[in-house]
């Protein structure tokens, strides 16, 4: 039996072009964004992957994403939406300008609210936040249908993508602080029986 997880970041969205933080806004994919997803469900067929399942967030750049990556396999599954798989919430940050951010609050600091384990933005999440919401639904919903052979592909976000990241590559909040995910780039995970990870090949590039 092969149990294999696909994580997807989301195509570009029009607030990534803005170089926006975005959080739970809910903007929509930008035409680059929709050629990404696309790019991603050829990718994905090369490597001649037949999923059973996908899972979303509650967001409309993951959900379309999602749609155009199936549409691309020509794969109907059940899709499962859900709000534990959201970017995280940037807080007072969200709308703002990234480049302005530093300038007004310093490179580091912007950093370590964008990449750190435990600084949270003002008003918004940490990413251990995100790992408190995101993890617990993996564990529960996800996790189990991929150890049972479910082909399960998650399109989500940045953020929650790298709260499962975090545990599955094992990695430490050092490590976490340069771990980058594209937009629209597949990360393929095969499963051991015992959840942990017998492969990673990322599709990047
Ligand atoms: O929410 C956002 O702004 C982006 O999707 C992720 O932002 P980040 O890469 O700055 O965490």
């Amino acid at each position: 039996m092969q149990r294999r997880l696909v994580l997807v970041r989301h195509g570009q969205s029009e607030w990534n072009l803005k170089n926006l933080f975005t959080g739970w806004k809910d903007p929509g994919l930008t035409e680059k964004g929709v050629e990404e997803a696309k790019a991603a469900g050829a990718r994905l067929k090369a490597q001649d992957i037949k999923f059973d399942v996908a899972f979303t967030s509650k967001l409309q750049r993951a959900q379309r994403t999602n749609d155009l990556i199936l549409a691309e396999l020509g794969q109907r599954v059940p899709v499962i939406e859900d709000a534990a798989l959201n970017e995280r919430d940037y807080g007072e940050l969200t709308g703002l300008n990234k480049d302005d951010a530093r300038k007004t609050w310093g490179e580091q600091k912007v950093l370590m609210w964008r990449r750190s384990y435990e600084v949270p933005p003002p008003g918004g999440e940490s990413l251990r936040d995100t790992v408190a919401r995101a993890l617990p639904y993996f564990v529960r919903e996800i996790l189990p249908r991929v150890l049972n052979g479910e082909q399960t592909l998650v399109t989500a976000h940045g953020n929650s993508l790298r709260a499962l990241i975090m545990v599955l590559e094992r990695l430490t909040p050092e490590a976490l602080l340069r771990r980058e995910l594209f937009t629209g780039a597949p990360i393929i995970y095969d499963v051991n029986p015992d959840s942990t990870i017998a492969a990673i090949k990322d599709l990047a590039g």
